[in-house]
């Protein structure tokens, strides 16, 4: 009778190969898995532990296949596993600990100096952005954080305090209504704004490229798209779509050339943009826009990175990163936010009759369908604000993140130094504070009662604490106002495959943009 090894030795060389390789592999993933599993077991709160580590079945890479695949699936169906309790994801040996609780999250972004978001920033520029090596410096943690003379302070931290000056009050306004007037016109570039008739177009491109063109020109005004020339919005997609793995690993740009060439040119274009009389004063005329800078801020904080002694190509960075980060999540809650109000009959209906409440026909001649804000209506606006928390409670993919700095407890676990903190809106945004957490509901906001309350303080859309978005009031005035026109406009369809759904995409940075095109038709209608 023959024996094993006999089979063995009688099967072909390519098959002894594969065989041995398939062995070899299952032995490793096994091993991995059970060795991992030792790990992973619950551990209680206040008995000194790290939270226990996930099981996983490939060594290196860990969680990170998962993680990017779906992070809020790998999130949710980990949480489902470990109750209550956080847990660990490790990603390149590095462990990110998931705590989904709103307390958590409000402890962590109430204490940067144990929790840093510098190395988050840092990561974004370095990799996203190829920041030079030389200006790396700059954006490390410890410079200053003990310094309270703002002059005293570090460009990381003097920076955000310009983008929050001028993100806020007056200026904010200023700048919004400027926003208001070059949507205009953008849209007559885009839209047949003439005719009666119906319009077909894929809603999500449509409001991308709308975005993008209305920010150029309203935030860095008419130069930056005249030196960048005809490639401006094929590059900017191009590098948009990369950086998805791009904010990880420079890598995304090596292996993708056509993204790592279009970064190239937009980097290149700020270059040229910053290098007109950039030593010179901000004139005396112009409040907090012109057409050589755009927004007054832009120069600011040039004028911040040249005292820095930040390089040509930092500088141009710094201003690229600007134009990502507004563009960025903007673009997919257009679309998103559109899709919100104008979905559902009842809710169209009260979303116009609000609308009529802020917006109002402009003094200016230019267009026919030209509306103004009264931005102080807009927010004093229950019902839009109550859709707006919906959409971003639900639209969000993004899991703020800060590295842990020293050794410390949180929620009764030890995290150690060098460890990321994650605190995912996957698990945050869908909590039992939410019932039936996928569906549009304006009433969980209403009332003043302590469950709206921690109901808001669970919305982390816009980070927190010292790296919270700066532009999230921008953010709020630009895509409620341009919903609102659009839906005072035009009467809009969806096409039957999104009417009763919006379908995600769950690899998105910050707002899920859609999972193929929403198609809808639209037509003017008579004001
Ligand atoms: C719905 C749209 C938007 C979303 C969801 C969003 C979200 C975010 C998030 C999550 C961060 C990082 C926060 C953290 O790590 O804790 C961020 C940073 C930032 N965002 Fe936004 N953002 C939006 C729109 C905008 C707009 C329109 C602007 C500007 C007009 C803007 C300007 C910024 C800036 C400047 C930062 C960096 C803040 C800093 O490091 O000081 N964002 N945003």
């Amino acid at each position: 009778m023959a024996t094993m090894s006999d089979v063995w030795v009688g099967l072909p060389w390519p098959v002894q190969l594969i065989a041995a390789c398939f062995v070899l592999t299952a032995t490793l993933l096994i091993t991995t898995r059970l060795n991992s599993l030792s790990h992973s077991w619950p551990a209680a709160a206040g008995k000194g532990h790290e939270p226990p580590i996930a099981p996983y079945w490939l060594p290196g890479i860990q969680h990170l296949a998962a993680f990017l695949l779906d992070p809020a699936r790998t999130f949710r169906t980990t949480q489902s596993k470990y109750k209550d309790s956080p847990y660990t994801l490790l990603m390149g040996n590095v462990k990110f600990h998931v705590f989904g609780s709103p307390s958590a999250a409000t402890h962590v972004f109430a204490r940067s100096r144990t929790f840093a978001y510098e190395p988050v920033t840092m990561s974004m520029l370095e990799n996203g952005l190829d920041l030079p090596v030389a200006d790396r410096v700059h954006f490390q943690i410890g410079l200053d954080r003990a310094n309270s003379a703002e002059h005293a302070k570090g460009f990381v931290v003097q920076n955000h305090n310009v983008w929050l000056r001028y993100l806020s009050g007056e200026p904010l306004d200023d700048l919004m209504q400027l926003f208001t007037r070059h949507f205009h016109q953008v849209l007559e570039q885009h839209l047949d704004m003439k005719t009666r008739g119906w319009q077909t177009v894929d809603l999500y491109q449509f409001l991308r490229k709308v975005i993008f063109d209305t920010s150029v020109l309203t935030f860095f005004g008419p130069r930056l798209a005249q030196i960048w020339g005809p490639t401006m919005w094929k590059d900017f997609c191009l590098f948009n779509d990369a950086t998805y793995i791009g904010v990880r690993t420079n890598l995304a740009y090596v292996l993708q050339p056509r993204a790592g060439r279009a970064r190239e040119r937009m980097l290149r274009a700020f270059e040229q943009w910053l290098t007109h009389d950039s030593e010179g004063d901000w004139p005396d005329k112009d409040k907090y826009w012109n057409e050589e800078w755009g927004a007054k801020m832009n120069w600011e904080r040039d004028h911040l990175a040249r005292q820095f002694g930040l390089s040509l190509r930092g500088r141009a960075t710094m201003q690229a990163s600007f134009l990502f980060a507004i563009v960025l999540n903007a673009a997919p809650m257009g679309s998103w936010f559109t899709w919100v109000a104008a979905s559902n009959s009842d809710r169209l209906a009260k979303c116009r009759a609000e609308s009529s409440k802020f917006l109002r026909p402009s003094k200016s001649s230019r267009f026919d369908h030209e509306l103004d804000i009264d931005a102080t209506q807009l927010r004093g606006s229950n019902f839009m604000q109550a859709l707006w928390k919906e959409a971003l409670r639900i639209g969000t993919a993004a899991s703020p993140a800060r590295v842990v700095m020293e050794d410390t407890e949180l929620e009764g676990y030890v995290v150690r130094k060098g460890s990321v903190i994650l605190m995912p809106t996957a698990l945050l945004h869908h909590s039992d504070l939410f019932p039936r957490a996928d569906q549009v509901d304006t009433e969980r906001w209403t009332g003043e009662d302590a469950i709206v309350q921690q109901r808001s303080k669970s919305i982390r859309t816009f980070g927190g604490g010292m790296g919270m978005c700066s532009g999230r009031h921008a953010a709020e005035q630009e895509v409620i106002g341009l919903v609102s026109k659009l839906i005072t406009l035009f009467d809009i369809e969806f096409e039957d495959s999104w009417k009763d759904k919006f379908h995600f995409d769950p690899r998105s940075l910050g707002i899920m943009h859609p999972a193929g095109p929403p198609m809808v038709r639209l037509k003017r209608r008579v004001l």
